[in-house]
């Protein structure tokens, strides 16, 4: 019988390999966020429970630093301010916590990260409805099979792993590499 190590990095290390399948769509999706930021617009993220954690991870990777020295960029978890999240699931409901903020802080040609596993979430498909009709470019960082936000989005990124801990691992793992591409297109700029 395997151990729970060897279960869950033979796991880990077949989504990894899985990866290489999706190489253009990541590496698309890292440009029009690199894009996005050297325009002067801004990039938006949000997710639910560990997708959370990533949206935030995210954002302050371009607001604070990634690899190399260079200005903070516009970037904000739409996960983190707890008065607007209960505020709004109380009084419009939890299906409305993101869109609302889209609503309040979208412009056009700013992009929408919606981070999912299963891209089934509610409140994250509803956010990206909000985005698109405010001219917001919309990625899905997704797993399994895409869910519903996979055809909703204008670049969907779909890790096909069956396990939602070994899809994570794989979203931070590109959220890492969106960053390593936004810092060399700004090198570049300079
Ligand atoms: O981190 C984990 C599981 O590893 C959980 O917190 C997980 O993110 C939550 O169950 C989410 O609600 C799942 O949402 P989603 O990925 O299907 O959009
Ligand atoms: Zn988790």
């Amino acid at each position: 019988m395997n151990s729970i190590f060897d279960t869950h990095i033979s796991q880990h290390l077949a989504a990894l390999q899985s990866l290489t399948a999706i190489k253009p769509a990541i590496e698309d999706a890292g440009q029009r966020i690199a894009d996005c930021l050297l325009r002067g617009n801004k990039v938006m993220l949000c997710g639910n429970g560990g997708s959370a954690a990533d949206a935030q991870h995210i954002a302050a990777e371009l607001v604070g630093r990634f690899l190399t020295e260079r200005k903070g960029l516009p970037a904000m978890a739409l996960t983190t301010d707890t008065s607007i999240l209960t505020a709004v699931a109380n009084d419009y409901g939890y299906t409305e916590i993101f869109s609302r903020q889209v609503q309040a802080h979208a412009r056009p040609g700013d992009v929408l990260i919606g981070i999912s596993t299963s891209g089934n979430s509610a409140n994250v498909l509803t956010a990206m409805d909000a985005a698109k009709f405010l001219g917001c470019i919309t990625i899905g960082l997704l797993g399994r099979e895409g869910g519903q936000l996979s055809s909703l989005v204008d670049h969907a990124i779909t890790v096909p792993a069956p396990q939602t801990a070994a899809i994570q691992e794989c979203h931070i793992l590109i959220g890492h590499l969106w960053c390593a591409m936004v810092d060399a297109a700004l090198a570049t700029k300079a």
